[in-house]
C-alpha cells in the first residue's frame, strides 16, 4: 500500500499561499483556485496586488486574462501566508534564499512549501527544494516541487495541461497534487525530486541552443537533433546525480522539453532566438522583462556536470555562444571540434 492510498479527496488543501505574482505565480494562484481552494497571493509591489484584488487582472504580466473572484492579492507576507496549509513559491531562482529568509518565521510549522522554480542556485548550484529545506529549516517529507510543459498563459487561457508534483513522501506530493487539479490542469506525482527538478532546469538550456539555431535560421532537422541529443544530455546528468531516468523521459523531461523547445511564448527559447539573430548577452538581458532562467543555470550546471564526469556539449556551446566565443552558426547537436564517431 502506498503512503498516500488513506487520502481522500477531502484532503485538498483549503487555504493556500501563492509568493511571486510574475506569470507563473499568479497562474499557478488561478489553477489553485479554480480547484477550489482559497488562494492569497503574494506581490511585491502593492499597486499590483491592489489590480489583483480590485480589477482580477494582473495586466503586465498575464495580459486579457480574467482572474477567479476568489484570489487575494497582498503585498504583505504576513497577512498572505497567515494559515496557510501549502505555500506555492514562484521567484526567480537566484532571489528564493533572501525571499525564503524574510519568511522564515511567517510560514506556518505544519506547511507543506512547494516550489514552481526551474532554475538552481549560481555559486552553490544547489536545486530549489533544497535551498528551500537549507533556509526554512524543514526536513524534505514537507517539501515538493512542480513541473512539467507548464507555459503559463495557455494555462490561464485553461487549455488543458498536465504536470508532475514529486516529493521524497509520497502523501506530501498527493497531496499537493489533489490541491493542483481542475478540470484543465491535471497533476500527476512522482518521489524523484531530484529527477524532476533537473528536467525543469535543463530543459531549459536546450530550449536556448533551439531558440540560437532557430534565430541562424536553421530548420527542423537541426532542431530536431538538438532536442533528441538534449535529451540524452538531460538524462545522462540527471542519472548522475542519483535521478531516475524514466523521470526525465516523463512530464518533467520530455514533455517541458518539448512544449519550450517549440513556443515562441518560451523566454528561454526567445533568448536563445535573439542571441542566434546577433544580439550579444547583454542586449539580451536588457530586452527580456521576464525571468529567462536558463542564463542564469548554464554556469552552475556545467560546474555540476564537471564535478560528475557528464559531458553536456550542448549546454557547453550554449556558455560559449553567451560568453561570445562561439558564433551562433556553429552551434550543433555535438561538440564541432570533436571529429570521431560516437556511439549513439
Ligand atoms: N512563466 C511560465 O510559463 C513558467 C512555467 C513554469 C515554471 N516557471 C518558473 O517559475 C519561476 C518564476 O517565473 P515567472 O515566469 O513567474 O517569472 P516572471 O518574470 O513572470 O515573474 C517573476 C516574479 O518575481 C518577482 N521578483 C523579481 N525579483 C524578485 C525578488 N528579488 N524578490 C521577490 N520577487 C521578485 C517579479 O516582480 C515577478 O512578480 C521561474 O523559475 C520559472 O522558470 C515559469
Ligand atoms: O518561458 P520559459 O522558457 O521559462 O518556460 C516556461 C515553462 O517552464 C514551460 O514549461
Amino acid at each position: 500500500m502506498n503512503s498516500s492510498d488513506h487520502l481522500t479527496l477531502d484532503a485538498k488543501a483549503r487555504k493556500v499561499a501563492v509568493l511571486g505574482a510574475g506569470s507563473w505565480g499568479t497562474t499557478f494562484s488561478k489553477i489553485l483556485a479554480d480547484g477550489g481552494a482559497d488562494v492569497a497571493l503574494w506581490a511585491r509591489r502593492p499597486e499590483l496586488a491592489r489590480e489583483i484584488t480590485e480589477s482580477k487582472r494582473n495586466s503586465d504580466y498575464l495580459p486579457g486574462i480574467n482572474l477567479p473572484r476568489s484570489i487575494r492579492g497582498s503585498s504583505s507576507l504576513e497577512k498572505v501566508l497567515d494559515g496557510a496549509e501549502q505555500v506555492f513559491l514562484s521567484v526567480p531562482s537566484q532571489t528564493l534564499r533572501d525571499n525564503l529568509k524574510a519568511v522564515r518565521d511567517l510560514v506556518p510549522h505544519d506547511a507543506i512549501v512547494v516550489s514552481l522554480m526551474k532554475g538552481v542556485e549560481k555559486g552553490t548550484g544547489y536545486r530549489m527544494s533544497e535551498v528551500i529545506e537549507q533556509e526554512l529549516g524543514i526536513g524534505d517529507d514537507r517539501v515538493a516541487v512542480v513541473s512539467g510543459p507548464n507555459l503559463a498563459l495557455e494555462i490561464a487561457k485553461e487549455q488543458p495541461t498536465a504536470a508532475v508534483v514529486s516529493s521524497a513522501n509520497l502523501a506530501t506530493a498527493t497531496l499537493v497534487a489533489m490541491t493542483a487539479t481542475n478540470p484543465y490542469f491535471r497533476s500527476f506525482v512522482n518521489t524523484d525530486v531530484i529527477g524532476t527538478e533537473f528536467g525543469g532546469v535543463l530543459k531549459n538550456l536546450i530550449a536556448v541552443a533551439i531558440g540560437i539555431v532557430d534565430g541562424v535560421g536553421y530548420g527542423e532537422n537541426t532542431k530536431a537533433s538538438i532536442i533528441t541529443r538534449g535529451l540524452v544530455e538531460m538524462t545522462d546528468f540527471a542519472v548522475a546525480f542519483g535521478g531516475r531516468a524514466e523521470t526525465l523521459a516523463g512530464l518533467a523531461g520530455l514533455g517541458d522539453l518539448i512544449a519550450t523547445c517549440e513556443s515562441s511564448l518560451s523566454r528561454n527559447n526567445t533568448a536563445g532566438r535573439l542571441l542566434g539573430q546577433g544580439y550579444t548577452f547583454s542586449d539580451v538581458v536588457k530586452q527580456m522583462n521576464q525571468t529567462a532562467e536558463g542564463l542564469s543555470s548554464v554556469a552552475p550546471i556545467l560546474e555540476l556536470a564537471l564535478s560528475k564526469g557528464v559531458e553536456m556539449p550542448i549546454v557547453s556551446q550554449v556558455a560559449e555562444v553567451l560568453a561570445g566565443t562561439m558564433d551562433p552558426r556553429d552551434i550543433a547537436p555535438h561538440l564541432t571540434t570533436d571529429p570521431m564517431p560516437q556511439g549513439e
